[in-house]
């Protein structure tokens, strides 16, 4: 895959001065580093992650010495963001010798001083793919395909037969083949809930392909919930919905993942429930996936709720041990076939059990960074490098907690926890608390209201502010820059005396 190869060659254009800002910008630096840096997370993501959200970004200039990706709306910018920046971050620096950071946009809310530099960087992307992605809600069995059922290099299919089973899914893995198989099972909505990372997305997406190979009259699509308002939104902006309408209605059997994002979006759900009457109204089966039971579900509407409820519910718990040493097992056979070198014995299996606390989606991710650790499969993987792997992935995983944040700005700052929540507009208390709040985005993955509330019920545009204007802040403000370093030390430092 030529990872490593123009490591030192950037394709830097000569910069120039934004005469406004006076900043230092150049369009299209390092693209040779960039697409090392794809293939490499390609390795470490899972197929359905890395098309989802990683395969869309680009890379469009390099500001103040920082690498500028962008993503091109904020569903993903915020996914991004949430879930694989640091993954992102660490793998630029692995392949930059110059390890330049990167500051990523949602090209939405782009500044004029990039848009000046760069087109619309999907503006030439051909009609089909633009199509395919979050945007039109597509994805059957007909080559519209969902980004998420596309096969990449190296990750095993999400099929039945790679789906490690066991007490904590089986009876969702059962229900799932009855689904493709066309057996009754009772209701016509069922819902998947589970832990994240438990495999619900892997079971719809080899309900999928099972259902694909066994009925040739199915008509399956899948979208995920995210993909379906985003679809949703652009339909209503251009007063037409009838094509994502006519799309999900021609399926037999419908597959909605990850419901639990589009809770609090009225004309979403609406949409949604109406789809999927229509779908079981012809007979159909509908298959929802989410992190939540309903009894759960918060911010639904009572006629979701109702459907919900009248709904079969079958819950994911998290694998138990043998499942959780099958998962690694089955993984590390798949890659060995094409990387004989790759071979992880049972010692190796057995530290990867007991050193990532986390689910499938944690352990396969360990794997993957030990295959990458091992020089791509070339090398046998040894126990030095698994503890690099492990303490790399358990300190980046672990997320603070928003009260964490705050206890780190009071330590730093030495203000009160009743400052941060108060209304107080004094800059000694305004500083710490917009520092707080940056770092509560960056580093809890939590929305912005959930953090709004935790500052004394504030609303949730104070806190996107906070973040926008730090954010824009940091590439010039050295003394916030270090605060805020500070700070983040200090998560670090009671996370490792064993505060959450
Ligand atoms: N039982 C399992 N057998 C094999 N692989 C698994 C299993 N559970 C999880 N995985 C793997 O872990 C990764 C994450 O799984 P998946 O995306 O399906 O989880 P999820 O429950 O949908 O998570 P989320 O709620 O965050 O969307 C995938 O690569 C998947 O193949």
């Amino acid at each position: 895959m030529g990872l490593g190869m123009d490591r030192n060659r950037l394709f830097d254009t000569p910069a120039s001065v934004d005469s406004k800002t006076n900043k230092k910008i150049s369009s299209l630096p390092g693209q040779a580093i960039w697409q090392a840096v794809r293939e490499h997370l390609k390795e470490v993501l899972s197929t359905a992650d890395y098309e989802r959200w990683i395969a869309d970004l680009k890379l469009i200039a390099e500001v103040d010495g920082k690498i500028v990706i962008t993503a091109r709306d904020r569903l993903s910018f915020d996914r991004v963001s949430a879930d694989h920046r640091h993954i992102l971050q660490r793998i630029w620096k692995e392949h930059d010798d110059a390890r330049r950071d990167i500051r990523l946009v949602c090209w939405k809310d782009a500044g004029a001083d990039l848009r000046a530099i760069t087109e619309d960087p999907w503006a030439e992307a051909e009609p089909e793919a633009a199509a395919g992605g979050a945007g039109n809600g597509t994805g059957g069995n007909d080559g519209g395909a969902t980004s998420a059922a596309r096969p990449s290099s190296g990750a095993p299919e999400m099929t039945f037969g790679t789906l490690v089973t066991g007490k904590s899914n089986a009876i969702s893995v059962e229900l799932a083949k009855r689904v493709a198989d066309g057996q009754p099972v009772g209701t016509q909505v069922h819902l998947i809930s589970g832990p994240q990372g438990t495999g619900k997305t892997h079971t719809l997406l080899a309900l999928r392909t099972r259902a694909m190979e066994t009925n040739a009259d199915a008509t399956v699509v899948y979208l995920t919930a995210e993909e379906f308002l985003s679809a949703y939104t652009d339909g209503v902006k251009a007063k037409d919905t009838s094509a994502l309408k006519k799309r999900l209605r021609s399926a037999t059997i419908l597959l909605i993942d990850d419901l639990h994002r589009i809770s609090g979006k009225p004309g979403t759900e609406t949409e949604l429930f109406q789809n999927i009457r229509e779908v079981t109204g012809q007979g159909g089966n509908v298959v929802l996936a989410g992190d939540k039971t309903p009894g759960e579900l918060a911010g639904f509407s009572p006629r979701m709720m109702s459907e919900l409820k009248g709904a079969t519910v079958v819950e994911v718990a998290l694998p138990d041990e043998d499942m959780r040493r099958d998962i690694i097992r089955r993984l590390a056979r798949h890659i060995e076939q094409a990387h004989p070198e790759f071979v992880l014995d049972e010692a190796l299996i057995e530290r990867i059990h007991t050193g990532i606390r986390g689910p499938g989606r944690e352990l396969t991710g360990a794997v993957w960074n030990l295959f990458t650790e091992a020089g791509f499969g070339t090398m046998a993987p040894t126990s030095d490098m698994l503890e690099r792997v492990i303490r790399r992935m358990e300190g980046e995983v672990r997320a603070p907690t928003i009260e964490l944040v705050k206890k780190a700005a009071m330590k730093v700052f030495n203000v009160s926890k009743a400052d941060l929540e108060s209304p107080s507009k004094a800059r000694s208390v305004v500083y710490p608390r917009q520092i707080a709040m940056y770092l509560c985005r960056e580093q809890t993955h939590k929305s912005f209201p959930q953090i709004g509330r935790a500052f004394g019920r504030r609303d949730h545009t104070t806190v996107l502010y906070a973040h926008r204007k730090l954010s824009k802040e940091l590439a010039t403000d050295q003394e916030l820059a270090a605060d805020i370093a500070r700070v983040a030390a200090a998560i670090l430092e009671m996370q490792a005396a064993g505060n959450h």
